[in-house]
Order: C-alpha cells, then sequence, then structure tokens
C-alpha cells in the first residue's frame, strides 16, 4: 500500500488520522466524565464540540508542515466564527490546550511537530486555512474533523474522516473510528431490541481504514493507545465487503436521527426488496466502515428535501466501500460528483451503498417503484422538477434506439396528469418504446 501515487501522502494521512483519533478519545472522555462545557451550537444549529476546531487545527498545521503550506488546499467543515465571540474565550483556551497536547504527541506517530506550543492565532490561523472550496480542478483535502458529532457527545460512535480528491475524483480516503473495535463483528453492541449502541466500554480498540482509488483495497489498522508508538504498518488488516447477497439475510445501516435520513422510505425499500434485519442505526461514517469491513450489506440515506449532502461526510467513507468490493451512488443508480465544489451537487434523492452490485440493483429497483408514492416524492418535487427514468430503462432505450438518450423528462414539459402516470408505468414496465419516443 506504501508503493505508487500519493503513497507519501497516503502515509502522512493515516497516522495524522491516528493522531486526530487519540486527541478525540481524550476529550471525549474528558466530555463524558466532567459534562463541561465543550459543547456549542453553531448558528445553523448544529452541534461542535472542542474537537472539531482541535482536530481541524491539527490536521492542517500537520498537513501544512508535510507538503508546505503554499500550494495546499484543504476543505473542512468548521469555521472561527463560534471560536472567536467574545464569550467563547475559555472554549479557545480549551482547544488551543488539546491542540497542543496533540502535537505534541506527534513524534509518537512518526510526525514532526512544531518545536513550541502553538499560540491562539496560530491556531485560528490553522483552523480558517481550511477553507477552500473544493472543485474541479487540482488536489483538494477534504476534512470532517469530528463526523456524527452527535454520536461523538453521546459517546458514542463518530469518526475522523480525511481524503484527497483530485480532478474532481476522490483518489485517498483514511476514517478513524475511534469506538468501532477492530475485532470482527465490532459493531456487536447493537442489538434487534436496542439498535442504538450503548456507550462502549473503556479499553476497546477503534480503528483507522485507508484506501488509495484503484488498488483494490482497503486497509484497517487498530489505534494505539497509551504510551504506544505508531510502527508501520501498524499490524494493517485487508477488509472486504460482505459476500453476502440474499436480500433476507442481509443488514442494512442507516443514520440514527430521522432528521438526517428518512427511516419510513427506507424502511418501505426494505420490505420491497424483503430484507428482514431490522435497521442498524449507526451514527457517522461508522456505516460506511461497516460495509468496507463486510459487517453490514447496504447504507441507504434520503436526506429531507432541500438538504444538500456535504463532500467531506461521504469522501472518505465512499471511497473505502468501493475500494473494498462494494457499490456507491446516488438513488437513481449514479456515481456522486465530487468535482462541484462543498456539496454534492444534482444528487438524486439519496445514497446508496452497497456490498456488491446485486443488491444495489435490488435498492434502486425499490427506490424507483416507491418513491411516487412516498413523502419524500411529494416534498421533493417543490425542489426538483423531473421525473426520473429508472437505469435499466435508460439502457433498454439506449440499446434498441441509439438516437434516444433522454434521462429525465421535465414536469413542465407534460401537460396533463394521466401523461405523467403513464410514463412511471413506462418506467417500471419498459416495454413499450414507442409510446414513449412519441410523448
Ligand atoms: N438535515 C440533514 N440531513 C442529512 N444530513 C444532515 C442534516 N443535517 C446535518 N447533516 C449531516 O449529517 C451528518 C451526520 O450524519 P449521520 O449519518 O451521522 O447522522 S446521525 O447522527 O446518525 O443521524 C452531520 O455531520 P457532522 O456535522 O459532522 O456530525 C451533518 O453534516
Ligand atoms: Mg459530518
Amino acid at each position: 500500500m506504501e508503493d505508487g501515487k500519493y503513497s507519501k501522502e497516503l502515509n502522512v494521512a493515516v497516522r495524522v488520522v491516528h493522531m486526530a483519533c487519540s486527541l478525540c478519545e481524550k476529550v471525549q472522555k474528558q466530555l463524558l466524565s466532567t459534562n463541561s462545557d465543550q459543547v456549542k451550537s453553531k448558528d445553523d444549529d448544529s452541534l461542535v464540540t472542542v474537537a472539531d476546531w482541535s482536530v481541524q487545527a491539527t490536521v492542517s498545521w500537520m498537513l501544512k508542515k508535510a507538503f508546505g503550506s503554499q500550494n495546499i488546499s484543504i476543505v473542512a467543515e468548521e469555521d472561527i466564527q463560534t471560536l472567536c465571540k467574545s464569550e467563547s474565550q475559555s472554549l479557545l483556551a480549551m482547544v488551543v490546550s488539546a491542540v497542543n497536547i496533540s502535537l505534541a504527541e506527534a513524534p509518537r506517530f512518526g510526525l514532526h511537530g512544531p518545536e513550541k506550543p502553538l499560540s491562539a492565532s496560530e491556531i485560528l490561523e490553522a483552523i480558517s486555512q481550511c477553507n477552500s472550496r473544493g472543485g474541479p480542478l487540482g488536489q483538494h483535502w477534504v476534512l470532517d474533523p469530528v463526523d456524527g458529532t452527535l454520536g461523538f457527545v453521546r459517546g458514542d460512535q463518530y469518526a475522523v474522516a480525511l481524503a484527497m480528491i483530485e480532478n474532481g475524483e476522490v483518489v485517498m480516503g483514511v476514517l478513524g473510528c475511534p469506538n468501532y473495535s477492530v475485532k470482527d463483528d465490532g459493531l456487536n453492541k447493537y442489538t434487534q431490541e436496542n439498535p442504538v449502541m450503548s456507550k462502549i466500554s473503556s479499553g476497546e480498540v477503534g480503528c483507522v481504514m485507508y484506501t488509495r482509488k484503484g488498488s483494490g483495497k482497503a486497509w484497517m489498522q487498530p489505534l494505539i493507545h497509551r504510551d504506544e508508538t505508531f510502527e508501520w504498518p501498524n499490524s494493517a488488516k485487508l477488509v472486504q465487503v460482505s459476500s453476502v447477497d440474499d436480500p433476507t439475510l442481509a443488514t442494512f445501516c442507516e443514520p440514527v436521527e430521522k432528521t438526517n435520513s428518512n427511516h419510513s422510505f427506507a424502511a418501505g425499500v426494505a420490505s420491497t426488496v424483503g430484507l428482514r434485519n431490522k435497521p442498524l442505526r449507526v451514527y457517522s461514517m461508522v456505516k460506511y466502515a461497516a460495509i468496507a469491513r463486510g459487517e453490514a450489506e447496504i447504507y441507504m440515506r434520503f436526506a429531507r428535501a432541500g438538504y444538500k449532502e456535504k463532500i467531506w461526510d461521504h469522501a472518505a467513507g465512499v471511497l473505502l466501500v468501493q475500494e473494498a468490493g462494494g457499490v456507491v451512488t446516488d438513488a437513481g443508480g449514479r456515481p456522486l460528483d465530487f468535482s462541484r465544489g462543498i456539496y454534492l451537487e444534482g444528487l438524486d434523492r439519496g445514497i446508496i451503498a452497497c456490498s456488491g452490485i446485486k443488491l444495489h440493483d435490488k435498492i434502486i429497483g425499490a427506490v424507483y417503484a416507491s418513491w411516487e408514492s412516498s413523502n419524500l416524492a411529494s416534498s421533493q418535487k417543490a425542489n426538483n422538477s423531473h421525473l426520473r427514468i429508472h437505469p435499466s430503462f435508460t439502457h433498454t432505450l439506449k440499446k434498441k434506439e441509439k438516437k434516444v438518450c433522454a434521462f429525465q423528462i421535465p414536469v413542465t414539459k407534460l401537460s396533463t396528469r394521466s401523461f405523467r402516470f403513464s410514463i412511471i408505468s413506462m418506467i417500471e414496465k419498459p416495454t413499450n418504446l414507442k409510446t414513449v419516443i412519441t410523448l
């Protein structure tokens, strides 16, 4: 894994994510034991903690140290707005302390930290330097310092996610999962009765997973603890997606919060496909990790209408699943587009990650079959006035009639309701080609 393109970047990124996980573990422990003032609401009411800013500052500083501050572009979730408010002085002091403790540990991870502790303004600068907007050209690091902040503050699953996008494609992904044990069945705390993972007992070792595009390999290392020193390859093991393709045996994951994904729509899709197991509700990108490690087969995510998924919430996890043998697309069956700035622009309805193509086809088919009758469809129509055509139908069109390659028909072009329904039924039974063409 160390040979070839991006080998230095990957090596540094893995070590930096290990450092960040160590930082997070300390902050989470403190947070849970003292209930201190380490959590804040951002202006959009989402949560942010000392760990989010501290990890962002640490990763930013370490990447700039390793690769030079001139040509490095980092897209990351946090800014310094809340941290700079006059009432945030004690918060800033906590961040400064956490960052300097973490940077002082760099040699334990085989990296070089600063010669002396960083000042508050240097730390604020490191955070705010991660203000790139990404885009279709060049290399961009993409960081979610603490993904699943809710899981983090609840003592549950969370992830540190670092990826690299080059010319619009994710080429490298590193995912630290401090509460996801390297042991097989690392999510075994879940039960059918209690789908949300209970607090992880101390002493369990989390993992860092990593991959490089085109390698066909995804790796997992245990976190190191206390005074241990990180030695590459740090007991790295290959991981692979599950070989289960029978829906009755498959397990699907989804976000814990209904506000982040429509549970009832996913339940409808699950039932159409014949999934029997209850959903595994897991905070953060650990859901992608579970698919890549073969501990679940399907991840479905259907955000509410109008919500735009951010690249840092998916880049590292998507590549891990793909390189471990799985398939990830939007709910229309198309690849996710990481080339258009901080959002996954053009995302069709949701995100589907599967261990294999058979399950993926079934899920996508069930999404199409269930969509028009769901609440999600009516609420999203206001935002996206396009009828969608099932990919297999598009394929049929292309094969039988080379001149026709329409993927979507604008609703505005359809004069009556009956027209709409006639197209939908064609989508499900793509046999009568002529009728569609003459529409
Ligand atoms: N409305 C809405 N819909 C969909 N997604 C949203 C929404 N609001 C926020 N977010 C983003 O979701 C990230 C957390 O996703 P999870 O899969 O961890 O969700 S959950 O906590 O398990 O419910 C979360 O990431 P973090 O902020 O890093 O925790 C957000 O980026
Ligand atoms: Mg996130």
